[in-house]
């Protein structure tokens, strides 16, 4: 578990995150999601021990991560742009990696080449495509077999095809070893396809931390016809009422509250339609902020 508490990081007098607290979970995957310059890569620095807090503390299972090494070797940060040494391949970052990383796996290695047989062994890296890059990357991440794995928009420069196999791979070890990712990016579909928490930060604040199951089942979509108009009087006054379109006689409405809830006031009213729909987590996210008092459409791609 990684505790993050009333977490504060400056730079030059400027709050990049202000006064952050947040649990993640063993074995989850937390979505970090956010307009540019809101504070995720300095929060995720942050965690993974590589910037010092200057206020405010980063806990997993209980230590503190910047102050003990044996922490951070149990954690895997990759940043957006990878980092290799000069003139390595992935032969010799292997090297690097097994002398660094307690738990190198030398099969593990070896059984990712597979998944990743794009990738020349021999081949310096600096040659390779950015998104080639970013699969050695997450090559010799898997390889550490760390508890924590932190990552800052990885996936997004990843052709579909590999997405889907990272995701995979990703996925096989949260159920296998109760691996925690946390993963930043832009993409408000793929943190929807993977995490089963997500948060949204700005101008280096969390303004809404939740699990995806508690904000799916928080409010819904629903098409509604009436038979008598003041039937939605009537409703507007028993249920809350989040936003409402309307297309000739049949509106949709964002109603927070249960589906069961929502279906007894409702089909009290015996309406000729009635029909609930699917919400995507961007049109949660912009009615329950909505509701909180911020306008999150910017924020969101
Ligand atoms: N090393 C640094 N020195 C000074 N300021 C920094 C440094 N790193 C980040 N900042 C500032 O902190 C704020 C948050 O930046 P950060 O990179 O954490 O945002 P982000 O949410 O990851 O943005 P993006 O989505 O654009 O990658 C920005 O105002 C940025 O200019």
């Amino acid at each position: 578990m990684i505790e993050i508490k009333q977490l504060t990081k400056i730079f030059e007098g400027e709050r990049a995150v202000d006064d952050v607290s947040l649990t993640v979970h063993k074995g989850s995957i937390f979505g970090l999601l956010g307009s540019n310059g809101a504070g995720k890569t300095t929060l995720l620095k942050t965690v993974a021990g590589i910037y010092r807090a200057d206020r405010g503390q980063v806990l997993l299972e209980g230590q503190p991560i910047y102050e003990h090494p044996g922490s951070k070797q149990r954690m895997i940060f990759l940043a957006d742009q990878p980092y290799f040494f000069a003139q390595t391949s992935i032969k010799q970052m292997a090297v690097f990696y097994r002398a660094m990383y307690p738990n190198w796996d030398e099969q593990r290695f070896q059984q990712l080449a597979q998944a990743f047989k794009t990738i020349p062994l021999k081949r310096k890296l600096h040659r390779l495509s950015k998104g080639m890059q970013r699969q050695a990357s997450l090559w010799l991440a898997l390889s550490c077999k760390p508890d924590v794995l932190i990552l800052d928009e990885p996936i997004d420069g990843l052709d579909p095809v590999m997405r889907r196999q990272v995701k995979n791979l990703l996925f096989q070890e949260v159920a296998d070893r109760e691996l925690t990712v946390i993963i930043s990016s832009h993409n408000l579909r793929e943190i929807e396809d993977m995490c089963d928490h997500v948060g949204i930060m700005h101008q280096g604040r969390l303004l809404i931390e939740k699990e995806l199951d508690d904000l799916k089942a928080a409010s819904h979509k629903i098409q509604i016809a009436f038979r008598d108009p003041r039937h939605e009087q009537a409703i507007s006054g028993l249920l809350e009422i989040l936003h409402k379109e309307e297309r000739g006689s049949v509106g949709t409405y964002i109603i927070k509250g249960t589906v069961e809830r929502i279906t007894e006031v409702i089909q009290a009213y015996q309406p000729y339609v009635f029909d609930v729909l699917p919400m995507t987590l961007e049109e949660i996210f912009i009615y329950e902020m909505g509701d909180a008092g911020y306008d999150v459409q910017p924020l969101l791609l």
